[in-house]
């Protein structure tokens, strides 16, 4: 079957926290509309570029794209921008049922608003290995006063301006901001707005409630909870997961998960949603929504306090439930024994040439002009360099608990090319930053794949004793995972999935200075690319029908 859409995408003034700024939306929506398809169905979206000054990609976060790697949506990587005043047409199958996201990939697009979901239901007489009344999503996010242009400037410059903490949370959209704050006046901050009224989620007494719950945050890991209601993890990033219950629900940019909860608690009253910022002593105040029981209003307040998050810099938790996350035992997909190579990425922060940038494995990475999909697919050589990142460096003696002794690292867009079919291991090994004592969680997503996640651990990670503890029983598969401070996570996956991919720190800033990587496999294989995502750098000259 058939699911098309027409998307009109264009700048609008709205006040998502009360605070009225420039937000992006779809069809005058920011969460987007939510695409409902069934497994095997074929998402056809045409995406008009009404950003009258502004170029635009979609990237469909999740969905492998087998057979069309060039409508991932990854400017620079496999399609050049839309530019203002075209319509792009994507067209891809979703070959997996699950809960699944888009959003912008073009410059730090994506937070201004320019999201929403994917939801992939089973065919028909099948059924998930778990029951429910009713399937509800939400999208959360942080949410910054700033252009993103003000922050990539800042991001870009000497002296370096950090992007510094969100000003609001946001539970599908709505939030609020303080604007009693100094500096909010008239009609700029006005807490009476509709706009920003909670988001509200009406159930039912005494149902079982599907809730997918998925984080697109531009910064923040958070903690979601819901007053007085436990959560039974039961899917995460489209793959089902051997139950297990939380108070509250760690969850990394990048990542979904669906939780099931059960509205058992008294009926009279509502209880309240919330968020809360871990791993970053955030100024942020929590995100707050109602889960509204019927009959009682939507808008009338719980009679309590919102519960309080967890402690921000308590990794131990966060740790202990990335490894509760084990695949379902009638859904395991066992991984290779093996792999054919293994790429440990140390994540470091750098100054280079006096440029605040991260890097993996000293290279901290740019986008090409030409995406590499056609550059690749073209063998244009010059369009990129051609010498690879290593693989690994020598961290015998490298500390992770202090500051990079060497601040320098090279600006490339150097590619990881992989053997077709080969099975690769990525250790992704976390340090300190710049700053003394700190060390950040960076949610790593993969285009074009999922990954089996083998393990986690703290400090640095040890070749020859850590890969016996791998998880090669249930563990897990994921598009999107974190690591944690000053520790290692291990992923497995085949490298099967022709095209040019992205892997990078879902955090949108990180990105930005630099802290991703590209994998290139089977490009043999790749078929004929559209001319639509042809139009600039060099692959101008080959966007002729
Ligand atoms: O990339 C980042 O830069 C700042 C800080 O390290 C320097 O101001 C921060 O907290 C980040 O996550």
């Amino acid at each position: 079957r058939i699911r098309e859409y027409k998307w009109d995408v264009k700048y609008e003034y709205r006040s998502p926290d009360c605070y009225k700024k420039l937000v992006i939306t779809i069809n005058g929506r920011t969460p987007g509309p939510t695409i409902l398809a069934q497994q095997g169905d074929t998402v056809v979206v045409h995406v008009k570029n009404n950003l009258m000054t502004e170029n635009l990609a979609i990237h469909w976060h999740g969905i492998r794209q087998i057979g069309t790697p060039w409508f991932d949506g990854t400017e620079g990587v496999t399609q050049c921008p839309i530019l203002p005043g075209d319509t792009f047409t994507y067209q891809f199958v979703v070959d997996r049922p699950g809960t699944y996201l888009y959003h912008a990939h073009y410059g730090m697009q994506r937070e201004a608003g320019l999201y929403g979901s994917i939801r992939v239901s089973l065919p028909d007489g099948e059924s998930e290995p778990f029951g429910y009344d009713y399937d509800r999503s939400i999208i959360l996010t942080d949410w910054y006063h700033k252009s993103t242009y003000e922050q990539a400037t800042g991001l870009a410059s000497i002296p370096f301006g950090w992007v510094g903490e969100p000003q609001s949370l946001l539970i599908q959209g709505k939030g609020r901001f303080n604007c009693s704050s100094p500096g909010m006046t008239g009609d700029v901050c006005n807490t009476t707005n509709p706009e920003c009224s909670p988001y509200a989620m009406t159930v039912v007494p005494g149902m079982t409630y599907r809730l997918r719950v998925a984080s697109l945050t531009a910064l923040s890991a958070l903690s979601f909870q819901i007053e007085g209601h436990n959560m039974t993890v039961v899917e995460t990033d489209g793959h089902y997961v051997k139950p297990f219950v939380v108070q509250n629900l760690f969850i990394y940019s990048g990542e979904t998960y669906s939780v099931l909860v059960t509205t058992d608690q008294d009926p009279a009253r509502n209880y309240w949603l919330t968020t809360n910022v871990v791993s970053r002593n955030a100024t942020t105040p929590p995100g707050v929504g109602i889960l509204n029981y019927y009959p009682n209003h939507p808008r009338r307040y719980p009679p309590t306090n919102a519960p309080s998050g967890p402690i921000w810099n308590d990794v131990k938790p966060r740790l202990a439930q990335s490894q509760a996350i084990r695949a379902h035992q009638s859904f395991i997909i066992p991984p290779p024994a093996t792999s054919d190579r293994v790429i440990v990425l140390l994540n470091t922060q750098n100054n280079v040439s006096g440029y605040r940038r991260w890097s993996v494995n000293n290279v901290s990475f740019t986008l090409p002009h030409t995406p590499y999909l056609v550059g690749l697919k073209q063998n244009l050589l010059h369009t990129f360099n051609q010498v690879p990142p290593p693989d690994r460096l020598d961290l015998t003696n490298y500390d992770i608990r202090s500051p990079p002794p060497n601040p320098n690292a090279t600006i490339s867009d150097s590619i990881y090319r992989l053997k077709f079919n080969t099975t690769v291991d990525i250790i992704l090994q976390n340090a300190n930053s710049l700053v003394l004592n700190n060390s950040e969680t960076h949610p790593w997503h993969l285009h074009g794949h999922d990954f089996w996640v083998l393990g986690y651990g703290e400090g640095k990670f040890d070749m020859a004793n850590d890969t016996k503890k791998y998880n090669l029983v249930d563990p897990i598969m994921k598009n999107t995972v974190p690591v944690h401070p000053y520790g290692w996570t291990a992923l497995r996956f085949k490298a099967d999935n022709p095209g040019a991919w992205l892997f990078h720190c879902h955090i949108e800033s990180h990105f930005f200075m630099g802290m991703g990587v590209v994998f290139e496999e089977g490009i043999e294989k790749v078929g004929k690319l559209p001319s639509s995502i042809m139009g600039c750098g060099e692959a101008r000259h080959y966007n002729r029908p």
